[in-house]
């Protein structure tokens, strides 16, 4: 299985719900199409896919909504060398993310392999023009495509849709407003809207799909922060694993001293990636843990030193204080730690993710984000509203429960997978 199937398999239930949801869309107000569609300026020259119709009229669009500002472009393809730079490269290692494979062209010789399966294909000298007698006739056994003239009622139903995929509102505004930009009154059919939303999801997404920066301090300090259940321990877990693999040393640090489950659950998950853990007696101060760990950290030469933290949001002031302390005392040591502040975020609470965000920016120096459980979720158009709306990168992406279930974050991907659209 290609990784893009098995993205689209198990990331997201939302791709089947805004895939059904665009076709109920386009049926809904689509016109009796021919079953010979004659060439013309809205419609394309090939049966599928057809290419975006262009801006009518050469109308100087204005540059679509503000967006997150140009920043360098993020990697979008993960380094196939599983060392990651010392600069900037994270830890996924090569076989979370292949490129996607050739197979997954459909073969016109495979009988069902093509949406349309033509009884003689065509040979590459014999491409048959978009006017020609052959390609007519091809045409006129086709089925037909269902399209559907884009104006405000089909944007209204477009909005509503991409809000209930959890975009938020705001968001399915600018993205369908962009989508509709120079081509209001086209005729467009279901592939035509996966793909011009997909292309509007990665314009968004890009900027912030960024791995974890690596720096040469030793130790690195990530604290990771996040409300109860959110999957900081299990993402701690991957990290851990994934950076060992990588080479680098790593010492983890349960800082979550209020519950021993918790503690244990970490235990287990440094077992399972090979670091030590290291842990105090329950209710003992976490900062006082965070300084032994650093010391331990410093003396054993480590390359990282991942602190788990409490996420107890109930008592608010009570977390700030705890998270402020640590970082206080983790700063006698080293003024420039914590070097990364990793939010997690369960993606299946939806748009409640995007009230985490504001709380922990407020309480914490959020330098990132790690969404998880985005496996099984129908809500992965959150992750849309949080680059629309914060720009805070994205450093990687639950997919599971086991260790090698964290992946870089790759926003054609996560667009195609969430949209439906084929690769
Ligand atoms: N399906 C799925 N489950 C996940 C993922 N990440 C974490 N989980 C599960 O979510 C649950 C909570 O994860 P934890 O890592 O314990 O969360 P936590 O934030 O450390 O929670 P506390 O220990 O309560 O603070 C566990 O059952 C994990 O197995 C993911 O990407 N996908």
């Amino acid at each position: 299985m290609t990784f893009f199937s098995k993205l689209k398999d198990r990331l997201f239930k939302s791709s089947s719900r805004l895939e059904e949801g665009l076709d109920a869309i386009v049926q809904e107000g689509a016109q009796d199409e021919p079953q010979e569609v004659p060439p013309g300026p809205d419609t394309a020259p090939q049966p599928e896919p057809i290419p975006l119709p262009e801006t009518p009229q050469e109308v100087p669009s204005p540059e679509p909504t503000p967006l997150p500002d140009p920043e360098p472009m993020p990697q979008p393809v993960p380094d196939p060398d599983p060392l990651p730079d010392p600069e900037t490269i994270p830890a996924p290692g090569p076989d979370h993310m292949p490129a996607p494979e050739p197979e997954q062209v459909p073969d016109p010789d495979l009988p069902g392999s093509s949406p349309e399966p033509l009884p003689i294909p065509p040979g590459p000298s014999e491409v048959p023009q978009p006017g020609g007698l052959l390609n007519r006739l091809l045409r006129r056994g086709a089925k037909p495509v269902a399209r559907r003239t884009l104006d405000d009622a089909m944007l209204e139903q477009l909005e509503e849709l991409l809000i209930t995929a959890d975009m938020g509102v705001d968001t399915a505004l600018r993205v369908t407003a962009n989508m509709a930009e120079g081509r209001l009154g086209n005729k467009l059919s279901t592939d035509e809207i996966k793909t011009l939303l997909a292309d509007e999801i990665t314009r968004i997404m890009e900027p912030v799909a960024r791995p974890m920066p690596l720096y040469p301090k030793r130790p690195q300090v990530v604290l990771v922060v996040g409300v109860n259940g959110s999957g900081k321990t299990t993402t701690i877990g991957k990290l851990a694993s994934q950076f060992k693999a990588a080479g680098k040393s790593v010492v983890i640090a349960a800082g979550d001293t209020f519950r021993a489950a918790a503690v244990e659950q970490l235990q287990v998950w440094g077992d399972r990636a090979g670091v030590p853990v290291l842990t105090a007696p329950e209710g003992s101060d976490p900062a006082s843990l965070a300084f032994d760990a650093m010391a331990k950290a410093e003396a054993d030469g480590a390359d990282l030193l991942m602190i788990d933290t409490a996420g107890r949001l109930q008592n608010r002031a009570d977390l700030m204080e705890e998270l402020a302390k640590i970082v206080r005392v983790i700063r006698k040591k080293d003024e420039t730690a914590p070097h990364n502040t990793l939010l997690v975020l369960d993606a299946t609470t939806g748009q409640n993710a995007l009230n985490q965000v504001e709380i922990f920016r407020k309480i914490s120096d959020v330098s990132g984000l790690v969404m998880t459980k985005l496996d099984g979720t129908a809500r992965g158009g959150v992750l849309v509203a949080l680059a629309d709306k914060f720009g805070l990168p994205i450093h990687a992406i639950g997919v599971g429960e086991q260790i090698d279930d964290l992946a870089p974050f790759e926003p054609a991907e996560f667009a195609a997978a969430l949209t439906g659209k084929e690769p």
